[in-house]
């Protein structure tokens, strides 16, 4: 799986999707991350085409929304997914959040989409450790991602670490905090040191964290600047500055209220 991939929720203009999925292509990309829910699919997918690039080149995940889950409505919602990406397979298929009455039969249904070989990985998203233990439970297939907000500002090393010993690859979702932090002073003084913008340092912290990361951007700029981050490395003690600035900074929902 790419380390570094686009995130494509962007409830914006027409084409804006289709665009930013073909310059992220030319500009390196191999993992675009949609959902169901951010209503793209279809131009994802008409990205792809544009950018002349192989489907067996490209890593494409999409979600289950919530109100699809459930074993039977999981199915068909990712053949739906599939037509709108015109695609017949995903690499990975992620519940998108864990809901409570329906998230174990969505998981059956990802494992017969896996067992069926339809889709090549199946994984969760927004499950922290009790919504993992449960899953664990019942589960024949373990989850190959775990999708949740991570960036300095929201830093769960315990779930890193509980995913690791599972064998779950984390990844961390607005890894740019939407923007919110860029005048952090920690992170422009770190930022400076290294000659590179602050949304460049908190996208070297998700690497250097283990982490696979999706920032998202529209912007063919924004999109080339969040991808050159492969000739910097933040030292150990810049990464435990960064670790410090936790302080539970969230842009989407708590997943414990789940
Ligand atoms: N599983 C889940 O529940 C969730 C998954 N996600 C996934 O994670 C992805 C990323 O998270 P998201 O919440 O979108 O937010 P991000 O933290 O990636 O921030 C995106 C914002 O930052 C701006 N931006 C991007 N790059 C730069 C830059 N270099 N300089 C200045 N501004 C910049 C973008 O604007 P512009 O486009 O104009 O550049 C946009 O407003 C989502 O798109 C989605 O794929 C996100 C939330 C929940
Ligand atoms: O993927 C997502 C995009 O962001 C939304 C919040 O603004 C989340 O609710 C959703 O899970």
């Amino acid at each position: 799986m790419p380390r570094l991939g686009l995130g494509i929720y962007a409830p914006g203009e027409k084409n804006e999707v289709s665009r930013a999925v073909r310059w992220a292509l030319e500009t390196g990309y191999r993992l675009i991350d949609t959902a169901s829910v951010y209503q793209n699919e279809e131009e994802v997918g008409r990205g792809m085409k544009d950018s002349g690039i192989q489907r067996s080149e490209v890593f494409i995940t999409s979600k289950v929304g919530n109100d699809e889950q459930g074993y039977d409505q999981t199915l068909r919602a990712y053949d739906q997914s599939l037509k709108r990406l015109q695609t017949d397979y995903l690499d990975l298929y992620l519940v998108h959040w864990p809901i409570r009455d329906t998230r174990k039969e969505t998981w059956r249904a990802l494992e017969t989409l896996y067992n069926e070989k339809r889709v090549r990985a199946i994984g969760v998203s927004n499950y922290y450790q009790p919504h993992l233990e449960e899953l664990f439970a019942y589960a024949s297939v373990v989850p190959a991602v775990n999708q949740f907000e991570q960036s300095p500002f929201l830093y769960r090393p315990e779930l890193l670490a509980y995913c690791r010993e599972k064998h779950i690859q984390p990844e961390g979702y607005s890894p740019l905090v939407r923007g919110r932090k860029e005048s952090n002073e920690v992170l422009e003084s770190i930022a400076t040191q290294y000659e590179k913008s602050t949304y460049q340092v908190l996208i070297r912290w998700g690497l250097q964290q283990g982490l696979v990361t999706i920032p998202k951007s529209t912007n063919q700029k924004r999109i080339q600047e969040n991808f050159d981050v492969w000739d910097f490395e933040l030292s150990e003690g810049d990464m435990q500055q960064l670790n410090a600035l936790n302080a539970d900074v969230r842009v989407a929902d708590d997943p414990m209220d789940y």
